[in-house]
Order: structure tokens, then sequence, then C-alpha cells
């Protein structure tokens, strides 16, 4: 875990590069006026030196109150884990308790830290006043809500989002000559309604990049860019490159980030999938003005644990009902490999399925698809 390493490395205030402020000292009085405003700046920056500490311990403070937060909500993912636990004192000795302090306690908590740190560089790099200029340059949103629902209203079976997925943390790689492009029209050919596009690096080994070529490569099927989205940043960034829905994990983001972030997608025409893995979180989820579209995942992302069951323990009852009447469209995702599961989750009420491994995996995708429903459903 090479990601984990770098994390208590360097504490995160202090990832962030250093803009050093070259200048010369004056060294005689007739000196030209770029060279004593270059000096001042100098002593400037020397005295500003202790305020910028203080900002970046202040930002720390920020992330760690953040922590308090969601622990509130029932949220046991950390984005910053503290850089270091107290010390306990027995008498003449100190030591810190076993797993207290930095490392993280799930690799989603991992996942969630390395992305903290991987979107402060990223918004150094590009802040959000030139990325909201690259919005005016991107490709018109498209209905991605509406496209699974005209395939179930049109078949009656659950409409397929294809991830296009190289590999997982729990499966490692699962297709090793990955064509993002190619995989993308081959499920469109096969019927997929929508398609999801991985975009995180490190653990998936996906891309942004990929998601825009796909889009650029003529595509019709809306595009989710499937990220571990913590930053109002990244939904803009993935909106610069094609995506037409972005994914929200309950387990991660606190309630206001969820409404603040659904509010942000609904301006940009963006559909915003919800995901909850237990009752909790759909209950959670289910109090947030202005969700339209939940995903239950039956992998549990801290322990990768699946049970296609969860589906259905999350739909029965009161939430079941809610759902029904708001016509929320609800989506089973993980670990769906024949045709039984599928009808299994749309029996307990979904009208659309997430799907990656059991298709992704196999050398002809269409032929995949196929399988997966037990019948051809690009015919429909
Ligand atoms: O490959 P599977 O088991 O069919 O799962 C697909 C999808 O549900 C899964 O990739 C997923 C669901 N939610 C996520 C959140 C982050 C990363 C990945 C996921």
């Amino acid at each position: 875990m090479e990601g984990l390493a770098s994390i208590r490395a360097v504490p995160f205030f202090t990832c962030r590069p250093k803009r050093s402020i070259s200048g010369t000292r004056p060294s005689s009085l007739s000196l030209p006026s770029s060279t004593i405003v270059r000096a001042q700046q100098v002593a400037m920056a020397s005295e500003l030196e202790p305020i910028k500490d203080e900002l970046k311990i202040k930002v720390g403070e920020v992330g760690l109150f953040h922590n308090e937060v969601a622990a509130a909500q029932g949220i046991k993912i950390r984005r910053r884990p503290p850089t270091g636990s107290p010390k306990h004192y027995v008498g003449p000795f100190e030591f810190r308790l076993e797993n207290e302090g930095n490392t993280p306690r799930s690799i989603l908590e991992e996942i969630i830290c390395h992305k903290d740190i991987e979107v402060a560089r990223w918004r150094e790099k590009k802040p959000l006043h030139s990325l909201l200029k690259d919005l005016q340059k991107a490709p018109p949103v498209r209905d991605f809500v509406g496209a699974l629902r005209a395939v179930n209203e049109r078949t009656g079976l659950p409409g397929l989002i294809a991830e296009v997925k190289k590999a997982s943390p729990s499966r490692g790689v699962l297709r090793e000559d990955f064509n993002p492009v190619e995989i993308a029209q081959a499920y469109e050919s096969g019927g997929a309604a929508c398609l999801s596009v991985l975009a995180d690096e490190k653990y998936f080994q996906g891309s942004y990049e990929n998601m825009e070529a796909v889009r650029n490569a003529g595509v019709q099927c809306p595009l989710l860019c499937k990220e571990f989205i913590i930053d109002a940043w990244q939904i803009y960034y993935a909106r610069s490159k094609g995506a037409d829905a972005i994914l929200l994990i309950a387990a991660v983001l606190p309630d206001l980030d969820i409404s603040y972030m659904v509010k942000i997608c609904k301006k940009l025409k963006m559909a915003t999938l919800v995901e909850v893995h237990d009752e909790k979180e759909m209950d959670r989820v289910l109090r947030i003005e202005g969700v339209e579209f939940i995903g239950i995942n039956n992998r549990n992302l801290e322990t990768f644990e699946v049970d296609t069951s969860n589906t259905k323990k999350l739909l029965e009852g009161k939430r079941g009902e809610i759902i029904r009447e708001r016509d929320i469209i609800v989506v089973g995702e993980s670990g769906l490999f024949t045709p039984d599961d599928i009808a299994f989750v749309q029996e307990a009420g979904v009208k659309a399925v997430l799907v990656g491994e059991s298709i992704v995996k196999q050398s002809d995708l269409k032929k995949g698809i196929a399988q997966l429903f037990g019948r051809d459903i690009s015919l429909f």
C-alpha cells in the first residue's frame, strides 16, 4: 500500500507545493526599482511565513472538524486521519495506542485520504475559475436517468449501466487488453442504456481521460463518472470531460455535502447517483431534498463483502413505499452475474442495474451482456 506510506510520510497540510518568492538582497544604493520591489517581496515573504504556517494549521483543523461532523452522522470514513494521537504516559514511558493516529482503518478510508491529497493538487494546478471556463467547451449533457427509464419502460427489464472498469482493489486486474473506447462501443451495441467509466487511477486504473475518449469517440450512451467525489471541483472537472452523471457515496459524504453537490449537478443538468449500502445511509439520503436517483451497493466498500440480498433488504417496507411515492429510480449495484441475479434485484424493485466484473471479463462483451440477461437485449 504505497499510497498509505506517502500519506504517513507527508502530513496533508504540508503536501501543497511551496511557492518560493525569489529575489536578491539589495547590495548598493543605486539599485534598479525591480530589484527593490523583489527585495521587498522577500522581506514580506519571510514576514508572511508564520501566517502561512498558521493557515496550514487552520486548513488541517477544518479537515479534522469535517471528520467530527461526519462522525456525528454515523460516517466512519475519515477524510484526514489525525496526524498523530495524543501520547499516553505511564510512569516514565510514553507511547501511542496501536492504530490510533494516521493509519487508514479500511481500504475505503485509504482511498478517500489519498483522494483528498490528489484533489488538493489538482485544484492548485487548475483553479476553479479556470475550470469553469472549460465548461463552456464541454459537450452537451445527456439525460442519464431518462435513458434508464426509457429502456425500463420499453423492455420491462432493468436498464443496464455497463461499467468500463479495468481493475479494482478487491478483484485486481479484470481485463488485460483494456481499450476503454472499444469496450464502450461493444457495450453500446450490446444494448447498454448507459455507461459508467472508472476515473480513479490509483486503485481502479481508470482515468477522466478514458471517459473523455469514450465521449469523443461518439458513443451515444450517457456517461457516469465513477469517481470518489469529495469536492465540488471534481464535479466540474467531470462535466468538462463529458460526464452526464456523477456518483456520490453516502458512506463518505455528510448530508450537507450531498445536498450541496446535488444542487450543483442540478445547475449543470447532470444526474446524481447517490450510493448507499445500509439502512442508516438510505434513511439519511431519503431525508435529503432533491435526491431522485439512488444506488444500492451490494458490496461493502470497507470489507468488500458482496451480498445481493442487500438490495432487497433496503427496499422493503416503508423505505420502498417512500421510493415508489417519489418515483425515485433505484439502481442495483455490484455482484450481479446471472439472469437470476438480475431477476432477483428487479423483483426487489430496481429499475436499473450497474454491472462491471461479470461483463468486462468476457472476451466477447456483447455476448457477456446477453448471458447476464439470459437474452440479447440489443434486439429490444
Ligand atoms: O464489478 P461489479 O461487482 O459488477 O460492480 C460494479 C459497480 O457496482 C462497482 O464498481 C461500484 C459500485 N460502487 C462503487 C464505488 C466506487 C467504486 C466502484 C463501485
